[in-house]
């Protein structure tokens, strides 16, 4: 890339950013040293925003040299892997996992970058552009990625999940960067065409960038579809450009009380998108996973999915700890799978499973016989339970839900468990 170089009034070697070859040769550098990935990207297409990063990172940490880029570089592509890898660690069983790429574009990037990172997942990726087909089988060959990344052409008006409908197996996520733009006009309104400049924005095709009614139609289509696919696929997501997509995003999930959902945000310099994901399986993710802190979004969040119950007057977490142990010794039909202690922490978790509902007043008149049966049947309820103590602050006992359909089975358990430990407390003088 050394035509790409020039030596700045400083007299130290610089990158002009304005270029776009540029711009490329940089990424398909970086992409190279960092990650090992061999990238041919096409001048007339999206250059995957590692250069809006690169532009950041260069002019305000480096401005002179291109000595020096650290691991991050393809921070903005990246985010929304590590985000993934998290939610298959926490939701996935198994190991070999199963990704599906709406419009992978030109680099084939998602694929390419989280196949290089996790060695057994494995991708179908479509797009309707020919020309990005075109150049996304030919990365994907010069990576020897052929085996792991399958390239499906579809047609604008196909199903965009049509191959989860057409294939034999189930997916573990779905993930997506679509166009963000509705038409030409609301690119050129857009804060980041203002605030880079034409050039910056409009590299790449119209189909990369616009599409019908703009992301929130794109991706109220991905949910409409998966509404018919449900459990096909564990985990659908998408990327958002601008965050003002996220309430209509979130209040089709009300509309279809769809609860099993998460919000996240990727920062990178001054680049800033969303990701949105919802899941139609029992299994829940944390909140650290699940839920972001940006106030202007507060009141769209996904509900808690950790609940803190704490006990006003400190004491030992051994004290509170062996209570609980008790009192989730007489709930019928409990199973506590397995427990852990961390030494350096003081803190235990109990992993807790439930068949079905024996501890709601409904369940106890009824006399519910205790469903402890095996594990075929999925439980009603699974949770982990941590009680901590910390110098200074009061017990706490954690319930972090990890599996169930209805949430109020989890609140009416943390509520149950609650009431029984302050009970047995005040009967020990304790509380
Ligand atoms: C913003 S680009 C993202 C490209 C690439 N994934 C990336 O992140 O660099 C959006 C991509 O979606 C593709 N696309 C648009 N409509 C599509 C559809 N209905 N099905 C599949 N891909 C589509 C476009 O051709 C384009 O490659």
């Amino acid at each position: 890339m050394s035509f790409s170089v020039f030596i700045n009034h400083t007299g130290s070697s610089a990158i002009n950013f304005k270029s776009l070859p540029a711009q490329r040769r940089l990424t398909e550098a970086l992409c190279h040293r960092d990650y090992g990935l061999s990238l041919t990207l096409p001048d007339d297409r999206l250059c995957p925003p590692v250069s809006l990063v690169v532009i950041c990172f260069y002019f305000y940490l480096m401005p002179d040299t291109l000595e020096g880029s650290s691991a991050g570089n393809l921070m903005c592509r990246l985010n929304y892997i590590l985000w993934l890898q998290d939610i298959v660690i926490s939701t996935c069983g198994s190991n070999t996992i199963r990704g599906f790429d709406i419009g992978t574009g030109a680099s084939a990037i998602y694929p390419l970058l989280a196949c290089r990172l996790e060695p057994t997942w494995s991708f179908i990726a479509t797009d309707i552009d020919d020309r990005s087909i075109q150049s996304a089988k030919q990365n994907i060959a010069q990576n020897s990625m052929e085996g792991r990344i399958v390239i499906e052409h579809m047609q604008a008006d196909d199903a965009i999940l049509q191959p989860l409908h057409t294939s034999q197996m189930d997916f573990d996520f779905v993930m997506c960067n679509p166009p963000f733009y509705s038409s030409t006009e609301d690119v050129s309104r857009s804060a980041e065409f203002k605030e880079l400049g034409p050039n910056a924005i409009c590299s790449g095709a119209e189909v990369e960038m616009i599409t019908p009614g703009g992301e929130t139609s794109f991706v109220a289509r991905i949910f409409s579809e998966s509404l018919q696919l449900r459990t096909k696929c564990r985990w659908y997501t998408s990327m958002l450009g601008k965050m003002s997509s996220i309430p209509d995003v979130v209040s089709l999930f009300r509309e279809h009380n769809v609860d099993n959902y998460a919000i996240t945000e990727f920062v990178q310099g001054q680049t800033r998108r969303w990701a949105i994901g919802w899941s139609f399986q029992d299994a829940r993710l944390s909140d650290t996973i699940a839920r972001i802190s940006n106030p202007a979004l507060q009141n769209i969040m996904p509900s808690r999915n950790t609940l803190h119950h704490s006990f006003p007057s400190a004491r030992p977490a051994n004290t509170l700890e062996s209570v609980l142990r008790n009192v989730l010794a007489i709930v019928d039909g409990l199973l506590v799978t397995s427990t852990s202690a961390t030494p350096e922490s003081s803190s235990t978790t109990m992993l807790v499973r439930a068949q079905g509902n024996t501890w709601s007043r409904a369940a106890r008149r009824k006399r519910l016989p205790a469903a402890v049966s095996a594990d075929q049947e999925p439980p009603v309820l699974r949770c982990s339970i941590e009680c901590c103590s910390k110098v200074d602050t009061p017990c706490e006992i954690i319930f972090t839900w990890l599996e169930g359909k209805d949430r109020s089975v989890f609140e009416s358990f943390t509520s149950h468990v609650s009431r029984k430990v302050i009970s047995t407390l005040r009967e020990l003088g304790d509380e």
